[in-house]
């Protein structure tokens, strides 16, 4: 059975990052999707905007959704505080488990909880069986339809509170223009567009920042 590229990114992660170094699992990936196979990381443009808005919430609790091979997850836990920690939600099992290796190999396991399932499901679940009061930061990074009515879901169950910080990647491409248009027009909502490319590509891709205002 041929290996997936999901794998193929593990094998090289494995053979040529520096263990317990995370900033050379992400140049590792980085080198591997623009030189050999791209792959859906937000990569190293759109990375440097992530690592500025985490710095700005300093989060306690963070939370991803679209863990894919763990690139964003050791972007953002690799700037977390001590006491600090990430929750990241992959409803595919395959991405799940060579994320949760590609992690062990940045030494962030004990930072990151990879949860398996769809975000929907999860979301009213992280109080109970997570221990989530309130979400300092969210990365929304998986399906571009699922980034508006999670952003409901997550304010109907009481995880925002004021100053909460929402990033949300590929505004442009693929683009999220339902969630565009609702969180720009919610009076709960300070917005700010950071342009930027598509990992690894010449095409225009956003970012966009929604502090919750409570
Ligand atoms: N827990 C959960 N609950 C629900 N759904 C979930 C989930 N966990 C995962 N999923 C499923 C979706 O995960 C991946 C979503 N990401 C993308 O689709 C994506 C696509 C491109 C792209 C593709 C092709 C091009 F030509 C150009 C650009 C670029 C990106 O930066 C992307 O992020
Ligand atoms: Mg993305």
């Amino acid at each position: 059975m041929d290996q997936s590229k999901e794998q193929r990114i593990l094998n090289s992660v494995s053979y040529n990052a520096v263990k317990g170094d995370p900033e050379s699992v992400l140049d590792c990936i980085d080198n591997y999707c623009s030189q050999k196979e791209w792959a859906m990381n937000v990569g190293d443009e759109k990375g440097v905007i992530l690592d500025k808005v985490v710095e700005e919430a300093d989060p306690t609790i963070a939370l991803e959704f679209g863990t894919y091979v763990g690139y964003s997850a050791i972007r953002i836990a690799r700037l977390l505080k001590p006491n600090a920690r990430l929750l990241t939600i992959e409803f595919n099992p395959e991405f799940a488990s060579i994320a949760r290796e590609i992690i062990e190999i940045a030494g962030l396991s004990e930072k990151i909880t990879i949860i398996e399932g769809h975000s929907q499901d999860i979301i009213p679940q992280l109080r109970e069986k997570y221990q989530v009061d309130k979400v300092d930061f969210v990365f929304l990074d998986h399906w571009k339809e699922r980034y508006c009515p999670d952003t409901i879901l997550l304010e109907e169950c009481g995880y925002l509170r004021k100053g909460s910080i929402l990033l949300a990647d590929n505004i442009v491409y693929p683009g999220a223009p339902d969630f565009i248009k609702y969180i720009r027009s919610h009076k709960s909502f300070d917005c700010t567009n950071y342009p930027s490319h598509l990992e690894y590509m010449k095409v225009e891709d956003a970012m966009e920042k929604a502090v919750y205002m409570g």
